[in-house]
């Protein structure tokens, strides 16, 4: 069945709008990050992370966002522009904005964390003119990542954004994508997740991030059901509610559910499931694959991204994927 209608007339695939910023991940793993010495450089972001997944997947892929005036701008556009995703969409920032940081500290395959510098970074300063319309309406669907709402200009030009998609018959995904060191308010977080995910065709989350959109709602069970039902009261057809190694749970507007457990991995770092898992899942999608077909496309994505030290650079193709689950389906994947 399929939940989610896709224009074929559309030339791009996909559109993802957001922060461009860079990980460095710590080279010396399974210590501390007051322990590590040096740190590979990686373009990231959440959204710029699913949008160089779906472009390594083969969709023809594009960007609204905004860069820094210096080095690691102009090494984040090369990157999208290599990979073959448009850039006609990044602006860069005039203003002596810097770029996102996010340190990564792997203390153990389980034990990750984040170390995020997002102090007059260059991506909440895209403008709602510089949301090129044309581009949007082009795209097969939209990807909205939550933490483009944590300041304005960026909150603007979001919804700015999902207002162009509907205009044109864009699908829109939402990746609630919950970065609390962005935001300065809960309850300010909470209202902009909500009424961003009110517009949504298609919404991703964690569970703790739905707890936090729910911060004004009565779910105390934290249930499943409850949260993905009230978004089809709405425009989404789609709601998926990811449960780490425990798979990933995925609601549709005609009542069914569909539960995906994960794939075996060898992991390296927990960081990049998400991303990866996004990616996987709406390209799936797009290829009109059954539901449950496309969360463990995305499970596998998944599994290949964690066990790897990057998050972009091992953005997997369809190819690696598939034969991913293959392997897994032989038994010659063990978790680790
Ligand atoms: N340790 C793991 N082993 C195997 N698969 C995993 C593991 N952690 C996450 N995944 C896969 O990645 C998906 C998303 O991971 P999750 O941690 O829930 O999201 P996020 O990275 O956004 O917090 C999960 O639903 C699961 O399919
Ligand atoms: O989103 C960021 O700014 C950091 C990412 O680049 C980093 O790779 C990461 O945290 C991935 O997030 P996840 O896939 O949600 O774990």
């Amino acid at each position: 069945m399929s939940y989610i209608t896709f224009d074929s007339s559309k030339q791009t695939d996909f559109v993802a709008i957001g922060r461009l910023c860079i990980d460095l991940n710590a080279n010396e793993i399974n210590r501390p990050m007051e322990m590590t010495s040096t740190f590979t450089k990686y373009v990231g972001g959440s959204p710029a992370n699913i949008a160089i997944g779906m472009a390594r997947l083969g969709m023809k892929t594009g960007f609204v966002g905004k860069v820094a005036n210096d080095q690691m701008g102009r090494f984040i556009t090369d990157y999208l522009e290599r990979n073959g995703i448009s850039t006609s969409g990044v602006t860069t920032d005039r203003t002596g904005a810097v770029t996102g940081l996010a340190f990564t500290e792997i203390k153990s395959p389980s034990d990750c964390s984040i170390l995020m510098y997002r102090d007059n970074v260059a991506d909440l300063k895209l403008q709602p003119e510089e949301v090129p319309e044309e581009l949007i309406a082009g795209a097969k669907m939209l990807l909205v990542s939550g933490t483009a709402l944590a300041a304005s200009p960026s909150r603007e030009a979001v919804f700015l954004a999902i207002d162009y998609a509907r205009k044109h018959g864009v699908a829109i995904a939402f990746d609630i994508d919950y970065r609390p060191y962005t935001w300065s308010s809960d309850a300010e977080t909470a209202v902009y997740y909500n009424l961003v995910a009110e517009k949504c065709d298609i919404i991703v989350g964690t569970r703790e991030e739905f707890d936090m959109m729910e911060r004004f709602e009565r779910n105390p069970e934290r249930l499943d059901e409850i949260t993905a039902a009230k978004w089809f009261n709405y425009a989404a057809k789609i709601v998926i509610i990811k449960h780490g190694k425990e798979g990933s749970i995925a609601y549709t507007k005609d009542g069914a559910s569909h539960r995906a457990v994960s794939y075996p991995a060898k992991v390296v770092k927990t960081f990049g499931a998400g991303d990866s898992y996004a990616a996987g899942f709406l390209y799936g999608l797009m290829q009109g694959w059954e539901i449950a077909r496309c969360m463990s496309f995305g499970s596998a994505a998944a599994c290949i991204v964690i066990s790897s030290h990057s998050c972009s650079d091992a953005m997997p193709t369809a190819e690696q994927v598939h034969d991913y689950i293959a392997r897994c389906e032989r038994g010659e994947i063990t978790a680790t």
